[in-house]
């Protein structure tokens, strides 16, 4: 296509489309966090620098050059939460586009069935919790590997019970403390520090136990469970977004929703 002062070859609009795809993206990666700022500051300073070299400005342009340079190491380390969000994005949705699993692929023979979640003893210990106002958070964990989370607290390995589940929350346990990890249908460790989502849009009423729900859903594709201290209410949290006040049949819903999503 041959514009009044620019040639436009089809490459050349695969491109711009595949920049615009690309800024789309990282732009709702970081919507509603602090990064956004610093996105939007280093989107404009990119223009600005475009500008500058467009309009052969030799002073100007070798400054910018200098700073961008630099800027590139710089985002590297501002955006290492966003970075590895992205990269786990594109990793999770490869993964479960094609059902793809390494443990499928070394061990054929082990059934769906041995990892099958015990989801009727989770629901039940989040009504009983519920139902006494006894704080809990409990990751479920998907496809992404939990292991740095699990190891900030103490591993259990223990058959998952509603009854373990209680007395795990229960507030004179010395485990009650943080979050119960759940993986391949056993509880895996308990007292486990998450990583504290900084998304400034959530409602200013969710304390630290809400937060850290919405964090790891931000950083792996693992659901959270979580029966409120103060309120009893029970949420399940999925990909960053909380659903609050879910009945105990709501709550076996979505977690069987979320897991039959990856079959
Ligand atoms: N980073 C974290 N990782 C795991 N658990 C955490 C983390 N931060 C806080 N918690 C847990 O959350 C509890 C504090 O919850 P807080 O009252 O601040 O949250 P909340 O969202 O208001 O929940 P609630 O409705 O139960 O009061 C702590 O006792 C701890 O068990």
């Amino acid at each position: 296509m041959e514009l009044a002062f620019i040639t436009l070859k089809i490459l050349d609009v695969v491109d711009i489309l595949l920049v615009a795809i690309l800024l789309y993206q990282i732009y709702m990666l970081v919507r509603g966090t602090v990064a956004i700022n610093i996105f939007v500051g280093v989107f404009a300073l990119y223009l600005v620098w475009l500008i500058v070299k467009a309009l052969n400005m030799e002073l100007l342009s070798s400054i910018l050059d200098k700073v961008i340079g630099l800027g590139v190491i710089a985002l590297i380390i501002v955006f290492q939460q966003e970075i590895r969000r992205f990269l786990l994005y594109i990793g999770n949705r490869y993964f479960s586009r094609y059902n793809f699993s390494i443990e499928r692929l070394f061990f054929p023979g082990r059934t769906e069935k041995d990892n099958l979640l015990n989801v009727e003893s989770i629901v039940k210990a989040a009504r009983n919790m519920s139902e006494t106002k006894t704080g809990a958070l409990i990751v479920l964990a998907r496809r992404s590997e939990l292991e740095v989370y699990a190891e900030t607290g103490d591993l259990i390995d223990a058959v998952i019970s509603s009854r373990l589940l209680e007395n795990l929350f229960f507030k004179n346990s010395p485990l009650h403390d943080g979050a119960v990890i759940i993986c391949n249908n056993r509880i895996h460790a308990a007292r486990c520090v998450l990583p504290v989502t900084d998304n400034m849009s959530l409602p200013a009423h969710y304390g630290m136990r809400h937060r850290a729900a919405v964090g790891i859903t931000e950083h792996t594709d693992a659901v959270v469970v979580i029966v409120s201290e103060e309120t009893g209410r029970i949420s399940f949290v999925k990909d960053g977004a909380v659903k609050s006040r879910l009945t105990p049949a709501e709550l076996q819903a979505e977690i069987e929703s979320a897991f039959a999503a990856l079959d």
